[in-house]
């Protein structure tokens, strides 16, 4: 019925293909606007050292992925085969600013040049010391670093010449919309847990339709779900909020539950997933929040605190979950045919919620009241003209009197759909 919540994108076309299966890889040539626009003073700069001391410099990971689907890329991460202590000599060398050494231990070094930083990252194999904490170890070999990425269509390398370094078909993954991970999917969970998540988002992104997983990875997550209960919540939000405002989202919530991951990311077990759906469907094209996508497997204020307790969510996250579960059924569109928004602008204006407006906006798109959600959004609170102020120029000087007939008035105004201004106000007690 509704159209997909974002365009997938399509994978570029324009690459062309200069020569096929060099060993078990194949390079070819991107050269397409977003590409070029990453050539910045700042990345020739960069460029030009790296090649000044004979170091390989490659676009890594995500942004590979970005770039060949036609997409922006948001951040850039860069791949090298130079030692952290080699970029510092270089920089060093050349006069460039260093910042944040954070994460030296990792192999990455930022570079300032021409105002822009570069994440730059030493290849790497992560070696497992104590089955807990990941070790890494330099490599020069580009397929190694590849082995360690969770999936295919993130275990790419770009050259600065536009050439694609691919040693797990990553691009063929892209261009038949498949997620798979590197390899063995089980040993890639385990690596870290939190791409279980990884894979539902990325699905989310590049899955033409939902329910086309490959059965030996479903298992997988299914055997190492229980994993996802040492992640942070944190995290575990961070990806799964992705994963709720991208495409299949309802799909992906019910493979959630089918798999039994709930109990490990903080959400009630047994729920029904037909509200779940319905909310989903109701909400296509209406930008929810995530938490709007998410409400309906959460049955009362008990689940939402559960849900905090476990993802330490934003104040403003639960707030709009505590909100959407008490009014979901009791905050309806009223009889008036010609005002059906008046219930929610009556509650708006009574509510002493912070955001009250768009707690409403979002409760609207979970009943899919459409009309009402296009009406409230252009809808902005009126003021109420009279003042205790007022009343007292009229000679009404007790406190309590002054509160009781301010109330009066504002239901005076409120049944007038907020047209009543102060001195017709004023007038219906003068007469009274
Ligand atoms: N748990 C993880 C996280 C990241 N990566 C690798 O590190 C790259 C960069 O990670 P990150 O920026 O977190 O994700 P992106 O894939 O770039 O996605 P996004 O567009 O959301 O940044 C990924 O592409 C992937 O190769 C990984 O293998 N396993
Ligand atoms: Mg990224």
């Amino acid at each position: 019925m509704w159209g997909k919540r974002f365009l997938i994108p399509q994978v570029v076309k324009t690459i062309r293909l200069t020569w096929s299966h060099r060993r078990h890889f194949y390079t070819m040539q991107l050269k397409t606007k977003e590409f070029q626009s990453l050539f910045t003073d700042g990345l020739n700069a960069l460029a030009e050292i790296f090649q000044k001391h004979r170091f390989e410099l490659r676009i890594a990971g995500g942004a590979v992925r970005d770039l060949l689907s036609g997409k922006q890329p948001e951040d850039v991460d860069f791949a090298t085969t130079a030692t952290p202590e080699e970029m510092k000599h270089m920089f060093q060398a050349a006069g460039i600013r260093m910042i944040n050494n954070k994460g030296e231990k990792h192999g990455t070094i930022t570079a300032r040049l021409h105002n822009q930083n570069f994440e730059v990252t030493t290849l790497r194999v992560d070696v497992q010391t104590d089955g807990r904490h990941a070790e890494v170890e330099f490599t020069t070999d580009w397929q190694k670093d590849a082995e360690r990425r969770d999936l295919t269509i993130n275990s790419m390398f770009l050259g600065l010449d536009g050439t694609l370094y691919d040693y797990f078909q990553g691009y063929e993954d892209l261009q038949n919309r498949k997620v798979r991970f590197v390899g063995n999917s089980a040993l890639r969970i385990q690596e870290d847990y939190l791409r279980i998540l990884r894979y539902f988002r990325f699905y989310g992104r590049v899955a033409a339709e939902p329910g086309q997983h490959d059965t030996g990875t479903l298992e997988a997550i299914r055997d190492n779900g229980r994993g996802l209960g040492g992640i942070s919540g944190e995290r575990i939000w961070v990806e799964l909020k992705k994963m709720l405002v991208g495409n299949h989202a309802a799909h992906l919530l019910e493979l959630i539950y089918e798999l039994e991951l709930a109990q490990y990311i903080g959400l009630p077990a047994d729920v029904s997933m037909e509200e779940m759906k319905q909310v989903y469907q109701r909400t296509e094209g209406s930008s929810p929040k995530p938490m709007t996508v998410l409400s309906p497997v959460l049955r009362g204020p008990e689940d939402v605190e559960k849900l905090d307790l476990r993802l330490k969510i934003s104040r403003e996250e639960k707030t709009l979950g505590l909100f959407l579960v008490k009014h979901r059924r009791d905050l309806v569109k009223g009889q008036d045919e010609n005002d059906g928004l008046k219930t929610f602008t009556d509650f708006i204006i009574d509510s002493r919620e912070p955001d009250a407006q768009s707690k409403v906006l979002e409760l609207l798109k979970y009943q899919g009241e459409r009309k009402l959600l296009a009406e409230l959004s252009r809808w902005s609170i009126p003021r109420f003209p009279v003042s205790g102020h007022d009343l007292r120029r009229l000679g009404i000087t007790s406190g309590k009197e002054i509160g009781t007939t301010l109330q009066e008035l504002r239901d005076v105004w409120k049944k007038s759909h907020y047209r009543l201004g102060k001195e017709e106000l004023l007038s219906t007690i003068s007469k009274s």
